[in-house]
């Protein structure tokens, strides 16, 4: 499985997933500059965290004007696994990969710690690794991480279980305590926490590892002709 890893201006969470995937998973992986990226080329598309272009206008907003999200339009539409965290999520969000929008912290204060989540629905090709109800820690960093949609949106998420993440404790104001979504299909899936820094013991959780490990799984069984 080849990952691509795509990074913006002001993209910093990028090498943080590209040793997750390229160190911890052990899967091939490149950081794609988002002008020079050719996804046709990649199995998986991750959008890491970060601040892209300074997160003008509004966070994620004007990253998603970019030429490139048709490209990561054409990878959703293709089953690839796309994968955004954070200011991903965000990107995903304002491109309307998918439903609702990000406000400012309910607290409007940066946040950066670790966060119980609990997993929704284990049966993604993110999350298959995980049990259902499973209570994991992964930190948290951002500003504006307050999941809005309307009350109709919120009950077709649930009904279609495309709530794959909530928290235990609700830190930002998030309707529905959501944390993370996925596509009707699946195979997008958008979350605030960050995974790809909860992949070692030593980072102080390691229960990251298991979606990066699940994404291998999926492509292995969906994809991989010898592995
Ligand atoms: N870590 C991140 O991706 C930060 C995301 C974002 N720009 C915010 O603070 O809301």
């Amino acid at each position: 499985m080849k990952c691509a890893v795509v990074v913006f201006p002001g993209s910093n969470c990028d090498r943080d997933m590209y040793h997750a995937v390229k160190d911890e998973l052990g899967a091939d992986a490149d950081l794609v500059w988002y002008q020079e990226a050719n996804l046709a080329d990649y199995d998986a598309v991750l959008l890491p965290g970060g601040f892209s272009y300074g997160d003008y206008l509004r966070s994620g907003a004007m990253a998603a004007t970019s030429p490139i999200v048709e490209q990561i339009r054409a990878a959703a539409e293709a089953g690839k696994p796309v994968l955004g965290v954070c200011n991903g999520f965000q990107i995903l969000l304002e491109s309307g990969l998918l439903p609702g929008a990000m406000l400012p912290n309910e607290k409007l204060k940066f946040m950066c710690h670790t966060e119980t989540l609990i997993v929704e629905n284990a049966d993604t090709p993110f999350t298959q690794q995980y049990k259902e109800k499973e209570e994991i820690q992964i930190p948290i960093a951002h500003g504006d991480g307050n999941y809005f949609c309307d009350q109709t949106t919120l009950e077709r998420l649930r009904e279609n279980k495309q709530v794959v993440f909530t928290y235990q404790t609700n830190p930002n104001g998030s309707a529905g305590d959501i944390a993370g979504i996925v596509n009707e299909r699946g195979n997008v899936l958008g979350m605030m926490p960050h995974p790809e820094r909860a992949v070692d013991a030593l980072l102080g959780t390691d229960d990251g590892l298991r979606l990066f490990q699940s994404i291998l799984t999926y492509w292995r069984e969906h994809y991989a002709i010898n592995a």
